[in-house]
């Protein structure tokens, strides 16, 4: 008889060798000499000790088994948390401005662009395939106020099989550029229509309610945005206190509110199923309504450096109880690679130590769990992803620290594999992802059309 956890579904594939990966109790678990099995529904079906190959192999009925070398591991697939879709045309550019002049200099005469389903389809295919090599095995993306561009973003992670949430942007105010805007009712109805083609129709790919952030949308359509996100058990995703200036903005937007977290509390917007961008400079009580709601932060440390915006205290967000994942805010973020979002993270933890030397700096082992586990609990997506364990997807890297032309020259194999992992974070790249696997299915390298 089977126990409750062992999967009805056959064996596809079995790995041998380290894996490494987070777990709710521990940053790091290194597992060595592991055989690990994924079903035909691309689940983990077991995880035992490879030196019981014979045993699990009469067990679960498998013969062949991938063996990983020694330079090798797996680790789970990173979840992108917060990015724009839609920006990467001009990622490495335009930094130059804070925030709310970056908006309308940069991104709203950019964004306007997507109209075009041409320009939408080749931009989007970029960074589909440049976060999946970069090792994002999950991608929570805003892409633009234009439905059936949303709509090809969807298909396009479908096709290349990444596992996404993606958002059609909702905005009804922008004084700057008044042509890149809706109505509040067309933004609820191409709300539902994107909400009503999407949902369902990719096995990986889900629809997320996208405000843009409280100073581009008005309180009525807040309020639309909220029912329709309760009515549809939905995720959402929006920014939050990302400058002083915008904090300053939604202030005189809404005096009537008792802070900018509570501009979406009262919307019903803050659900177990809401990440918010951002949220440097949210006060204790704020942070109280997150834990409460169950809302989580998306932190996105490229971008806030890069336009000035502020320095996430990370600890305080996690002493709080508030999940939190990372996120590369392409293109407010200049880089598309979760790596640089790990680097970056552990930067801003330094930086706060440099202003105070008691602070408790981040540790790169915390920072790889709110790479993946973290990241996953974030967007409410744990039951499926995140880490290695059974039942789960079989979300995975397949890192090779010693790749024929990779950045990284020398290891000393003594110090174990939790040095490899150190060194991949810090140092690696894309060409140390040797393969990357979403839902058990290899997706990297890509496989070339006809
Ligand atoms: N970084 C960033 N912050 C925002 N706040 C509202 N829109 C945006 C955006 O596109 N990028
Ligand atoms: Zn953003």
């Amino acid at each position: 008889m089977m126990s409750s956890n062992e999967s009805a579904a056959g064996i596809a594939h079995v790995y041998r060798g380290t894996f490494v990966h987070a777990t709710y109790h521990t940053a790091v678990e290194i597992l060595e000499d592991r055989l690990l099995g994924v079903d035909t529904e691309g689940k983990i079906a077991f995880i035992g000790s490879g030196k019981e190959v014979d045993r699990l192999s009469q067990k679960w009925g498998f013969e062949a088994v991938t063996q990983l070398g020694q330079h090798e591991f797996f680790m789970p697939g990173m979840v992108d948390t917060h990015i724009h879709a839609s920006q990467y045309s001009y990622a490495g550019t335009a930094l130059d401005m804070p925030l709310l002049q970056w908006l309308n200099m940069y991104t709203f005469p950019v964004e306007a662009c997507y109209k075009d389903l041409e320009f939408a389809r080749n931009v989007y295919t970029h960074v589909v395939k440049r976060t999946l090599r970069n090792g994002t095995t999950t991608a929570c993306y805003f892409a633009t106020i234009h439905t059936d561009a949303s709509l090809l973003l969807g298909q396009i992670a479908n096709d290349f099989g990444q596992r996404a949430l993606v958002g059609k942007v909702c905005m009804d105010t922008n004084n700057f550029i008044p042509h890149y805007k809706e109505t509040p009712e067309e933004s609820e109805g191409e709300t539902n229509r994107f909400i009503g083609e999407l949902l369902k129709k990719y096995p990986l790919v889900r629809p997320v309610v996208t405000p843009r952030f409280a100073p581009s949308c008005s309180a009525a359509l807040l309020g639309h945005l909220g029912e329709i996100a309760q009515n549809n058990d939905l995720h959402i995703q929006s920014h939050i206190s990302e400058t002083k200036e915008e904090v300053n903005l939604v202030k005189e937007l809404f005096p009537d509110y008792d802070s900018y977290t509570d501009v979406y509390h009262r919307h019903n917007l803050l659900t177990d199923k809401t990440v918010l961008a951002h949220g440097c400079h949210l006060t204790d009580g704020e942070l109280k309504l997150f834990r409460e709601t169950g809302a989580s932060i998306a932190h996105c440390p490229n971008s806030n450096i890069s336009l000035c915006s502020g320095m996430l205290d990370v600890r305080r967000v996690l002493n709080h109880k508030v999940k939190l994942g990372l996120g590369t805010d392409v293109a407010g973020g200049y880089s598309p690679s979760m790596l640089d979002a790990v680097r970056r993270t552990l930067d801003t933890s330094k930086a706060l130590t440099i202003q105070d030397t008691q602070y408790h700096t981040l540790t790169f082992e915390e920072v790889f769990r709110l790479a993946t586990l973290g990241g996953s609990q974030a967007l409410s997506l744990d039951e499926n992803t995140g880490n290695f364990e059974v039942g789960k997807d079989f979300d995975a890297l397949r890192v090779n620290t010693d790749a024929a032309g990779g950045p990284i020259d020398l290891i000393n194999h003594e110090e174990g594999p939790k040095v490899l992992l150190e060194k991949f974070l810090n140092l690696g790249d894309d060409r140390n992802i040797v393969e990357v696997y979403v839902a058990g299915k290899r997706v990297v390298p890509f496989v070339e059309g006809p």
